[in-house]
């Protein structure tokens, strides 16, 4: 669904150049709910940005489907916002109309881009857990009740793909729960793939993968141990949230040129700055600190 190679993106201001995306490798397939993960400035929202065809990539490749977003143009760019991609933002529910249904709402869309399907729009209300209040307008509805729509509203022109940046920046752990479980219901009901960022590593552990971003680049990738347990049967009182940690694989992410990012902190340990000893010994790779610096940390 999702195929990025040497992605970069540059932010440009008078004289200051910001290297925001630093050639990114990320492939997502169809049909997979994964998340993204980073410190504050790591690039995060710029990567969503660029796929949700809200800002222009600066070189690399950045396929979404059969889009190719380096090279797309302004028209079909806005094609591609309306058929291809849904967004859910941490504060959605500000751009919903008051003074209509909460099915309304969710109609609005669906009749901007002339296919009005009330079955599905009502289905999609039912999906967020609001069937019993589809009728009801929306300054009826809590604030909670309200973000459901607007998560119901984001699937409203059936995209492939959904973007949730922060989805859950701004409510308790309940409700971040029930978030995650009504994506997974999209994802298992109508085959759409999911791409979340969050700061939320509980969080995380609800979803098949997570990439970690670190300076504009994937760094780690966590996988699923077993991708067939639906985690939603942990989220027990007995059990508790289970953590990123507990459920999935770690990896590193090795590019194409074979590069691989090590974290800053065991380099400090061992003492490495910009040259390490590599030793291969047939079934595993061992990185030291060169030989000179051995024994000196
Ligand atoms: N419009 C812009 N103009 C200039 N620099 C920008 C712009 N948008 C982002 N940046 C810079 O690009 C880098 C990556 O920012 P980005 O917002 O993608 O990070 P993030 O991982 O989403 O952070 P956060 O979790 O704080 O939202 C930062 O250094 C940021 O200051």
């Amino acid at each position: 669904m999702i195929t990025c190679e040497g992605l970069v993106k540059i932010y440009k201001t008078d004289e200051v150049e910001v290297v925001a995306l630093q050639g990114l490798n990320l492939t997502v397939e169809r049909g997979e709910m994964m998340a993204i993960i980073g410190n504050s400035g790591s690039g995060k929202s710029t990567f969503m940005n660029i796929l949700g065809g809200l800002d222009r990539p600066s070189a690399g490749t950045v396929r979404v489907g059969d889009w190719d977003l380096l090279k797309i143009s302004d028209e079909q760019l806005v094609e591609y916002k309306r058929s291809t991609v849904g967004f859910v933002w941490q504060n959605n529910a500000r751009n919903l109309l008051p003074y209509l249904t909460a099915l309304e709402n969710v109609e609005m869309p669906m009749m901007l881009g002339g296919k009005l399907d009330r079955a599905y729009a009502k289905q999609l209300l039912e999906w967020v857990g609001l069937k019993e209040r589809m009728n009801n307008k929306l300054h009826q509805l809590s604030g909670g009740e309200q973000q459901r729509v607007a998560i119901a509203i984001s699937l409203s022109n059936r995209p492939k793909l959904l973007l949730a940046d922060e989805p859950t920046g701004s409510v308790d752990s309940a409700t971040s729960d029930r978030i995650m479980d009504i994506f997974r219901t999209f994802n298992r009901e109508l085959g759409v793939t999911i791409v979340i960022v969050t700061h939320d590593l509980e969080l995380a552990g609800k979803v098949d993968r997570v990439v970690a971003i670190r300076d504009g680049l994937t760094s780690t990738e966590f996988i699923k141990r077993n991708p067939e347990l639906d985690s939603a049967v942990y989220n027990t009182e007995t059990v508790g949230r289970r953590t990123v940690k507990e459920e999935h694989e770690a990896y590193v992410v090795i590019d194409r040129a074979g590069r691989l990012q090590i974290p800053k902190e065991y380099l400090e340990t061992l003492g490495i700055g910009n040259k390490a000893s590599l030793e291969f010994d047939g079934e595993k790779i061992v990185i030291k600190a060169p030989k000179s610096l051995e024994g000196k940390v």
